[in-house]
């Protein structure tokens, strides 16, 4: 059926029902791309720990059917040098629904454009969920690590991020600035004959889409604020736009009231009779309001690369990218995926940190109703940081850890899942 990949025979699909739940067979097949650089030594190491407590979780009565498919120079090495992104590969992350993946490798400058935004935009998984939590006893540069404790929900498929961009010099950008210049009146582009261009498209629908389930998340989780975090100051239709439409959703949509004339403005959960705060905070302020005041930020709503560059931030907060998790999301599919790159100065040393794909891995296992599987995993990571036996990231900053490497790592886990 499939040109390079191979369906387990003993494995079921996860489905969608009509009300976008799933339906879980017990033995669900799971496609997974391996990834670029540190991919092949993370990668493994989720597999097993996940195996491992499913194993603990259900005694057998539950098991994944890993499935391989692929993306990036592994792709390249089975389909072909030109083929970075094959066909069959978006089918089947489109078919299966539930998918992890490692990181894939993009060059700065020239050459392929990001496979992972491609892979957002392609499958339209315009939620990019980011939780960042402190785990006790993780070396953090803040005296209280426990106070951060936010949800980061990036919009995942517009903004600068979306690519759209023409080199200096070639006809594109001569084409648009001649456009720009001529037809719109544009006289703010300082070096008209040696810029490049890129467009940063945000819209009401996109923006709709994604604080829509920003304040559901809210709500399902009993969440005290969601903040809008923007430059609208300065980039008003876009960055703007993103503030004014979220704020009118909340009041639209959740029966948001302004508080004191607004623009912040408060509703009830309707679950739980608390109010939920939304409000805004403009990026850059943000970015020292996380680090001095993080307890009072609890769900943040973003554009994509804000999103990007907070989320790195607040992973550092709570002891760095090693133990960042993340998703993908559409209404329907989930792409599971680390939230750091492939760090290529480690790749195959066996070195590096396997917690951020195997946070990636336990939200992946709550997303499928496996939660007696997931606390195991929350279990395990818990209680290998407090033994301290633990990669070099955290050792080189923790008194008194035994430095483990990432395969290490996830035979610390398994065992402490006893
Ligand atoms: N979703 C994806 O697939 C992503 C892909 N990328 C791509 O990855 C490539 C490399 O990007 P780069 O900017 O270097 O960012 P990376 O996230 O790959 O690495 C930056 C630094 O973060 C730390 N780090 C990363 N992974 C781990 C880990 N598993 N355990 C512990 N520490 C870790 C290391 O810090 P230290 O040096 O202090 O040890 C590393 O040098 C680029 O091509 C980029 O485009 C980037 C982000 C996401
Ligand atoms: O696509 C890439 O290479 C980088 C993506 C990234 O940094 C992110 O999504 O956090
Ligand atoms: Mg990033």
């Amino acid at each position: 059926m499939y040109q390079h990949i191979k369906v387990p025979a003993d494995g079921q699909k996860i489905t969608v029902n009509a009300d976008l739940t799933l339906s879980v067979p017990d033995h669900p097949v799971i496609p997974y791309i391996e990834g670029d650089g540190t991919g092949a030594d993370i990668t493994p190491v989720m597999r097993k720990v996940v195996d491992a407590a499913v194993a603990r979780a259900y005694g057998g009565s539950r098991k994944i059917s890993w499935m391989e498919i692929y993306a990036g120079e592994k792709s390249t090495g089975v389909y072909g040098p030109d083929v970075w992104l094959p066909a069959e590969t978006l089918e089947v992350l489109k078919d299966y629904v539930v998918s992890i993946k490692g990181p894939l490798t993009t060059p700065v400058g020239g050459g392929i454009r990001s496979l992972n935004v491609a892979l957002r935009q392609e499958l339209d998984l315009y939620v990019c969920l980011r939780p960042v939590r402190y785990f006790a006893g993780v070396p953090s540069p803040l005296k209280q690590p426990d106070k951060t404790d936010m949800v980061i929900f990036r919009e995942n498929s517009e903004d600068i991020y979306a690519g759209i961009e023409w080199a200096e010099g070639s006809e594109g950008v001569k084409k648009v600035i001649k456009f720009l210049t001529e037809e719109m009146g544009v006289r703010k582009i300082r070096f008209p004959e040696t810029s490049g261009l890129g467009l940063k498209p945000v819209s009401r629908e996109g923006t709709e889409r994604l604080v829509r389930k920003a304040i559901q998340y809210a709500i399902d989780n009993d969440k005290p604020s969601v903040t809008l975090v923007h430059k609208g100051n300065i980039m008003k239709y876009t960055e703007g736009g993103f503030r004014d439409w979220g704020y009118a959703l909340a009041q639209k949509e959740f029966g948001a009231e302004l508080i004191d004339g607004g623009p912040w403005c408060k509703f009830r959960n309707p679950r739980t009779g608390r109010e939920i705060t939304i409000k805004d905070s403009i990026a850059d302020a943000f970015l020292q309001q996380i680090l001095l005041r993080p307890a009072e930020y609890s769900v943040i709503a973003t554009l994509n690369l804000n999103g990007d560059y907070i989320s790195d931030a607040l992973a550092a907060q709570v002891g760095g990218i090693g133990i960042a998790p993340g998703a993908n999301m559409s209404d329907s599919v989930a792409m599971f995926e680390a939230t750091h790159g492939t760090a290529p100065k480690y790749a195959g040393k066996d070195y590096v940190n396997p917690g951020s794909l195997i946070l990636s891995a336990e939200m992946m296992l709550r997303h499928m109703g496996w939660t007696e599987a997931s606390d195991l995993i929350i279990r395990a990571m818990e209680k290998a940081i407090t033994s301290k036996k633990v990669t070099y990231d955290f050792a080189r900053l923790m008194e008194g850890a035994t430095q483990v490497s990432c395969s290490g790592f996830g035979e610390v886990m398994i065992e402490q899942m006893g």
